[in-house]
């Protein structure tokens, strides 16, 4: 099984993984290649930790992706070293590509058209600490990013509705996901993105008057976020803000996806 976008996965696959992040790592045998181009401080900490919890031995191909050899022979020449590929490469093609051209899993651990990993990890945290996903209010924050791009992947293959505030120039029709620049009421979770994926759109800053607004939902900035960019105030001084300990759950989830990518 690859996991390069929400959509490989069904719903099953999806209640699959979250179950096994709530039981106790298993021992496993096999090794990981990753890859994970720029910081990726917060992924590498975290996939890496579940490397070692699950007894897997791991090796860092630097820039795996990063050059002319064509995929089949990188494949070609990797494939009997490794059990599992874990890849963070902006350019989605070129992961796609070598996924088509390796026997192995490829898990995506960012690209610039999908964050898999991360949305299931913050889609977890709704479903086991506020409620079952089909039935909360998400509210998705900002201009068109990976993130976003994957809730909307996750809206459509789960069957809940979220709701998108965003400029009106990025309205688009997608099942699931409802466009707007107003306010919505009775939020329970707010979730903010931005970055390179973003490119040029305009940021709209988050107010504390907006969360008011919405009822004073849960706040989950995808980090890393910069006030006066998504967020307009410090989100330390917001009671509700869930960030940190919400990245928690980050080790538990790509747990459960490495685990189920090896078919444990
Ligand atoms: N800790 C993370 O993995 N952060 C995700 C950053 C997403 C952001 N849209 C980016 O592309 O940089």
């Amino acid at each position: 099984m690859h996991l390069l976008q929400i959509t490989d996965l069904g719903s099953a696959d999806v209640c699959e993984i979250w179950n096994i992040a709530k039981t106790q790592p298993k021992t496993m045998t096999g090794t990981v290649a990753w890859s994970f181009q720029g910081h990726g401080i917060r992924t590498r900490t975290t996939f890496i930790q579940a490397f070692r919890d699950l007894g897997l031995a791991f090796t860092e191909l630097p820039n795996l992706l990063k050059t002319n050899e064509r995929t089949a022979d990188l494949a070609g020449y990797l494939d009997d070293f490794y059990d599992l590929y874990v890849i963070r490469e902006s350019d989605h093609e070129r992961l796609t590509e070598f996924a088509a051209s390796t026997r192995r899993p490829v898990i995506n651990a960012m690209s610039s058209r999908g964050h898999p990993c991360e949305v299931l990890t913050d889609a977890y945290y709704v479903e086991t600490k506020l409620r079952p996903i089909a039935s909360a209010k998400v509210c998705l924050w900002g201009p068109p990013t990976n993130v976003f791009h994957s809730w909307h992947e996750l809206a459509d293959v789960l069957d809940f509705c979220v709701v998108h505030v965003r400029d009106r120039q990025f309205h688009q029709k997608k099942r699931n996901v409802r466009f707007t620049e107003a306010l919505p009421t009775a939020i329970d979770i707010v979730i903010t993105d931005n970055g390179p994926a973003a490119g040029d759109a305009p940021s709209r800053p988050l107010t504390e008057d907006a969360l008011a607004h919405m009822g004073y939902p849960r706040l989950l900035p995808t980090p890393p976020f910069l006030i006066g960019r998504e967020l307009s105030f410090d989100p330390l001084s917001y009671p509700n803000f869930v960030g940190y300990q919400q990245k928690n759950l980050l080790l538990p989830v790509q747990r459960a996806i490495v685990q189920y990518a090896l078919g444990s």
